[in-house]
């Protein structure tokens, strides 16, 4: 029984197998979330574009009953003043297997924690994967922007945006302070009273599962390097332990072997017959190659906080959060979502860019086996953007651009299926 969310009828559920594939109805039923912010903008957009596609692609013979799920500020409408993230919206996001939504507000400093943080968490959607691409005439700081073709592969559910963290001069903070000064001998905390304290989890399982699939994604799309991107030399035990587990993954699982002696090994993919590089870059001078070289990346496998960074880095080489797609994934459940958060200024101004949420649809798409209506999303993407009819983050740097609105970008991109 659900409380506000209304089941619309005549859909259908996306059902799991027991090896992971879906079955996917005709009608299948998927939960959005409208998301805070500029969410009120881009999701009617992204609905109506998936909709003219699924229309176009299918001839009317497949349709999407989108069925409207709460988090956020509307969920404190709905359900009550500090009801951020009720239960049944897990409930239902889990039971219906594909979900997408829009971007969640979180408070800097107090506050409510991340709602964001918290679907993943409570979901265990332990893969944020971010594809970074280059579409043509999109207005990008490089010189060669064609040349960033990434797939990021984050750490979804521990490391420091684990959320773990006692605010400075609390009982909790200083008792565990007090732990770490007497029992654990540790005499580097600079003001002890007066510190906040973190704490960063990162574990062999937590690693090995999320490098397993960065491996796997590079061998079915033929990718030729997976590179593990951490701080190691400075966090040695979480960002190093992420390093080394992933290199003993790559060599136990996948059978990589050392290159001149190690610690970069590979393998041969068994569809194609090349060989996979599994390499590692430390995090800060991976920010100066991506830019300076970004045609020797391909395959990202991070950390959750440096996937963050990056992840918002290689969109601006690429034009910007305005067309940054992603998903959040556990082996069965997946829920789509934007890199980009709620960009408040813009907020109900039908002003931004949909874009990313449109892209991250159109990853939703291709998850279920639609592949002819992504492709319709793809190929209107491309022409909208040759147009040069397009919103107010591509006109400014684009020359003879005509700048439309959020819905106007959407309604130039079916006019262009
Ligand atoms: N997954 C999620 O739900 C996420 C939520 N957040 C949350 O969002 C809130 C705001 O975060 P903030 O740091 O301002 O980051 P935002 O990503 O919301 O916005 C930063 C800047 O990015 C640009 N931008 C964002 N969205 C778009 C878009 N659709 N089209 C074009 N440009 C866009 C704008 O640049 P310009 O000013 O140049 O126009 C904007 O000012 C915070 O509470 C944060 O926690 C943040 C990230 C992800
Ligand atoms: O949860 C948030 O508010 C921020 C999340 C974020 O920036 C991200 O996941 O990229
Ligand atoms: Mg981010």
């Amino acid at each position: 029984m659900v409380q506000h969310i209304q089941v619309p009828t005549g859909g259908q559920k996306i059902t799991v197998n027991a090896d992971f594939s879906l079955n996917v109805p005709d009608q299948p039923v998927i939960p959005f979330i409208e998301g805070d912010g500029t969410g009120v903008d881009i999701t009617p957009v992204m609905r109506k574009v998936v909709d003219a596609a699924v229309a176009k692609a299918y001839g009317g013979q497949r349709k999407i009953a989108w069925m409207e799920v709460f988090a956020g500020e509307k969920s404190t409408q709905v359900y009550g003043p500090d009801v951020w993230l009720p239960p049944e919206t897990l409930d239902v996001v889990r039971e219906y297997v594909v979900s997408i939504k829009g971007p969640l507000t979180t408070p800097v400093g107090g506050g409510i924690r991340s709602l964001n943080v918290a679907l993943r968490q409570e979901l265990d959607l332990y893969v944020c994967l971010r594809p970074v691409r280059y579409f043509n005439g999109v207005p990008s700081p490089l010189r060669e922007p064609h040349k960033t073709d990434m797939v990021i592969f984050r750490e979804n559910s521990e490391d420091i945006y684990a959320g773990i963290e006692w605010a400075a001069e609390s009982p909790e903070a200083k008792k565990v302070i007090e732990f770490l000064t007497r029992e654990m001998g540790v005499r580097k905390i600079r003001f002890p009273g007066t510190s906040a304290i973190g704490i960063k989890p990162v574990s062999r399982e937590g690693t090995e599962r999320l490098v397993r699939k960065a491996l796997q994604y590079a061998v079915d799309n033929d990718k030729p390097s997976v590179t593990l991107v951490h701080k190691g030399n400075i966090m040695k035990y979480t960002e190093g332990g992420f390093r080394d587990w992933g290199y003993a993954l790559a060599q136990r699982e996948f059978g990589a072997e050392l290159v001149d002696g190690g610690p970069w090994c590979k393998f041969k993919n068994p569809h194609t017959g090349k060989d996979i590089v599994v390499k590692d870059s430390i995090a800060d001078a991976f920010l100066q190659q991506i830019l300076l070289r970004p045609a020797e990346y391909s395959v990202i496998a991070t950390l959750n906080l440096n996937g963050d960074y990056v992840s918002d880095a290689l969109a601006a080489q690429v034009g910007g959060i305005g067309i940054a797609p992603g998903a959040n994934m556990s082996d069965s459940v997946a829920m789509f979502e934007a890199t980009h958060g709620t960009a408040p200024k813009y907020a109900g101004k039908d002003y931004v860019n949909p874009g990313s949420l449109i892209l991250s649809a159109e990853m939703m798409l291709r998850h279920m086996g639609w592949t002819e209506a992504a492709d319709l999303i793809i190929s209107s993407m491309e022409r909208a953007i040759a147009s040069k009819r397009v919103t107010y983050d591509f006109a400014r740097l684009m020359e003879g651009a005509t700048q439309v609105s959020c819905s106007g970008f959407g309604d130039v991109m079916i006019e262009n299926m």
